[in-house]
């Protein structure tokens, strides 16, 4: 049986201060940590053995990787790093507090900006500070791919492509796998490997730092699904 593992980054400084985060590049916070090492605790324990990890290039998702790697013996495997994992570009909403957005904006509006399927967030354009077209990490890639804000549907536009070419043939090698991203890109492949409906996504939520075990048959479909 094929293992498949996802863990949301730990709790990072801007979880703490409840801001909208995004592709903003901010470090883990000292519980995020904890978390972390906690979750590579957890993988030790369930004897959980990967060949091949996938991050993000956001460093708190890349910490959290290497803190549960590290924690569990295991910090020597190949790894590779994408901008398909990131989290969902939040637009023009990053760096903004939640609770005062709700406050503005209403509870509604916001709750349908963080987890309806396909409303999009208020965009930052290209020039704007804080856009990603301004950091040399997305260099190489074609301007137009850079968001100004995504959804979850186009969130899961950009995944998708890098599970069918990278990720599922490595599970069908046999390999087992270890994703360490964010809430947003896991909820995407959560969805479209479980077979979630677009109303029903919206009730899934990952917890930080809390690694989700799936069990794989030789075709990839889910036998089990645990939460360490
Ligand atoms: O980008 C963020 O703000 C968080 O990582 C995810 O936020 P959400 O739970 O509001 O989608």
């Amino acid at each position: 049986m094929t293992k498949l593992v996802f863990i949301r980054h730990g709790q990072s400084e801007w979880n703490l201060k409840n801001l909208f985060t995004g592709w903003v590049d901010v470090d883990l916070s000292e519980k995020g940590v904890e978390e972390a090492k906690e979750a590579g605790h957890k993988i030790k324990e369930a004897g959980l053995q990967f060949d091949q990890a996938y991050t993000s290039v956001l460093t708190r998702a890349i910490k959290t990787l290497h803190y549960a790697l590290e924690e569990s013996g295991q910090l020597w495997i190949p790894e590779t790093k994408t901008w398909r994992l990131n989290e969902r570009h939040y637009g023009a909403l990053q760096g903004k507090n939640k609770a005062k957005a709700a406050e503005k904006y209403g509870d509604e509006q916001v709750h349908i900006w963080r987890r309806s399927y396909d409303v999009l967030p208020p965009l930052l354009s290209a020039d704007d500070e804080g856009s990603a077209a301004q950091d040399r990490r997305y260099a190489d890639l074609d301007p137009r791919a850079i968001p100004g804000g995504e959804n979850l549907k186009v969130t899961l536009e950009r995944v998708i492509p890098f599970w069918e070419d990278e990720i599922a043939p490595k599970l069908l090698d046999g390999k087992n796998v270890i994703i360490a991203a964010h809430g947003n890109s896991l909820r995407a492949l959560t969805k479209y490997i479980e077979g979630i409906s677009d109303a029903d996504i919206m009730g899934v939520e990952m917890a930080t730092g809390q690694p989700v075990v799936y069990d794989l048959d030789e075709k990839l479909n889910i036998v089990n699904k645990t939460k360490l």
